[in-house]
């Protein structure tokens, strides 16, 4: 398979992945390029793979460059970066990598519970401050008996609710069509979600849809008291609004893994003791990680030698 052209997309993939991918097919990297058209004219045409992740993917002006794509594999669950209109279009397969990160985006979303409302990170930086011999810290708010609520019951969401229900949470949820073999409290509206729950976590992906999911209506309804969890994509929530809210008191806190302009987080967030912050690290393992990018070169495989694809999307 070395001939085989496989057009890397973003330089975020762990080492194992480039490297297998390295050994196995004629590799480009699009960074090695300072100008993409260079790549496309010189190579486009044997380009019959891509590889993206989370960060990168194909767009639709990329698909087209590329006359003899075949498959789009992508080092993530999410691809929104993927158009999948262009791709069922032009018959390109499109594979992802979900499952193998189910647990590990499900247990920080609860991490993420359990920081913001116990405060983990304020209180360690509490300590490294040397404030602990001057008085303790004040106190925080309970995790266990929380409402949560849930936007996406499929199987990140789901897996969420599973873990809130050890700590005795009752669970809704908001998705498009009721899931009738769900126990949970099913609510036709985010923001009749938002005004019946203590927690609201964003896990749902994004599409045209979902973009701003989370809007003024929806801080709103969730209010001074309720807290917002995002381990989905920064752009389910619109920005700029929660800013606001927080600055404004309108928002008891938000835990975020996700920002709309990563790696740009808003700098009001910074001096926020009720939020917490973090780099997009919801599968950042290096078991779950190293199980993603098995599954990237598996499917590969199994396109090239012809055999059914381990993960189908398109
Ligand atoms: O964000 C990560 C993913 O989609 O896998």
């Amino acid at each position: 398979m070395g001939s085989i052209g496989v057009l890397l997309v973003s330089h975020q993939v762990i080492p194992y992945l480039e490297q297998e991918l390295n050994k196995r097919y004629n590799l480009f990297r699009l960074w090695d390029f300072p100008q993409k058209s260079q790549l496309l004219t010189q190579h486009g045409a044997s380009i019959r793979a891509v590889v993206g992740d989370a960060f990168a993917g194909a767009d639709s002006d990329l698909i087209e460059a590329l006359p003899k794509l075949e498959i789009v594999s992508s080092f993530s669950v999410g691809v929104d970066k993927i158009d999948l209109g262009k791709c069922k279009e032009k018959g390109i397969r499109v594979t992802n990598t979900p499952d193998v990160l189910t647990d590990e985006v499900a247990d920080l979303a609860i991490g993420l519970m359990l920081t913001l409302l116990r405060r983990i990170c304020e209180c360690d930086r509490y300590v490294r401050g040397g404030n602990w011999k001057h008085g303790d810290y004040k106190l925080t708010t309970k995790f266990s008996g929380k409402t949560v609520g849930i936007i996406g019951l499929g199987r990140i969401g789901a897996a969420i609710a599973k873990r809130a229900e050890g700590f005795n949470c009752p669970i809704s949820y908001y998705s498009r069509t009721q899931k009738q073999e769900s126990k949970y409290k099913y609510y036709p509206s985010v923001v009749e979600l938002a005004s019946n729950c203590d927690i609201l976590v964003v896990a749902c992906p994004l599409t045209e849809e979902t973009h701003h999911i989370i809007n003024r209506e929806v801080i709103n309804a969730l209010g001074p008291k309720g807290f917002l969890i995002n381990i989905g994509r920064g752009k389910h929530v619109d920005e700029p609004e929660l800013v606001f809210a927080l600055l404004e008191g309108r928002l008891g806190g938000a835990g975020l893994d996700v920002f709309e302009n990563e790696p740009h987080v808003p700098e009001e967030l910074f001096g926020l003791e009720n939020v917490v912050l973090l780099p997009h690290v919801g599968s950042a393992t290096v078991e779950t990680r190293t199980a993603m990018a098995d599954l990237v070169l598996g499917n590969l495989e199994a396109h090239f030698l012809g055999k059914p694809l381990l993960t189908p999307l398109v």
